[in-house]
């Protein structure tokens, strides 16, 4: 027989705990924020190994769906060309399709809020709010020179396409970090570092989501 060690206290801190329900399950959400190329989906990964959350990138769904053959597919993939934000509605229902898929109860939202309406739509529709927004700040000349070396054989990292999404980026999710950053939710992080530098800060952040470790004691 094994005696199960407690959960630490910390798990009790504000920020950690789960106010949030999406049908019967409580959930925690993480916006993961910052400009096209600032490096949310290699600290996504990162995060997922190591504190057990669910990464889910609207890119990604986006992207998905239009290879689905769904009937906004081909509106989809004209906006990513253009470097737009697709309507809400499409990609909250995606959002949300996928938390309710899952049995997690801990999810990275990887590019979501992109702007005002994505976010005001969020809070409406599903009444979850973000524990915090993890926010990767780095410039746009080093985010250029990462994308144009991504070599993923994405139709929307090409020269052209990238300087019209960092002009919505500083246009249109800007203002969202701002908006959480006036209540105090905003974790910003020096993302133009090495990939394991970065990851060092991210990691103090989530130090307090650190899965339990569950000791036996024998008999
Ligand atoms: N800290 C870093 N230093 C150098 N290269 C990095 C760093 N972080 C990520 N990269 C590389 O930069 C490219 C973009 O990274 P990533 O796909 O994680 O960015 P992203 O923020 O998710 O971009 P997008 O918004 O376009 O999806 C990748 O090729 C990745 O390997
Ligand atoms: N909330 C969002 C997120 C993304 N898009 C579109 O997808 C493109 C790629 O997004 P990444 O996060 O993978 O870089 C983005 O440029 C938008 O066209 C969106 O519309 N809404
Ligand atoms: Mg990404």
């Amino acid at each position: 027989m094994g005696t199960v060690v407690d959960a630490p206290a910390v798990v009790t801190e504000k920020e950690v705990v789960a106010e949030n329900m999406l049908g019967d399950k409580k959930v925690t959400v993480v916006f993961v924020l910052g400009g096209p190329g600032s490096g949310k989906g290699t600290q996504c990964s990162n995060i997922v190994e190591h504190f057990g959350f669910t990464h889910l990138s609207a890119g990604d769904l986006l992207r998905a769906e239009i290879k689905s053959g769904s009937e906004n597919g081909t509106m989809i993939e004209n906006m990513i060309k253009e470097g737009k934000i697709v309507p809400s509605e499409v990609t909250i229902k995606l959002l949300q399709q996928a938390m309710i898929k899952n049995e997690n109860d801990k999810f990275l939202i990887d590019g979501f809020p992109r702007n005002e309406e994505n976010r005001a739509a969020f809070e409406n529709v599903t009444k979850i709010s973000p524990a915090f927004v993890l926010f990767f700040n780095c410039s746009e000349e080093e985010m250029e020179r990462r994308l144009l070396g991504r070599n993923e054989g994405r139709v929307d990292d090409n020269i052209e396409t990238i300087r019209k999404r960092f002009k919505v980026f500083v246009e249109s999710s800007l203002p969202v970090i701002e908006y959480y950053d006036a209540k105090d939710k905003v974790k910003k992080i020096d993302a133009a570092k090495p990939i394991p530098e970065v990851f060092e800060d991210v990691k103090a952040i989530f130090a307090p989501y650190a899965k339990y470790v569950i000791i036996y004691q024998a008999t």
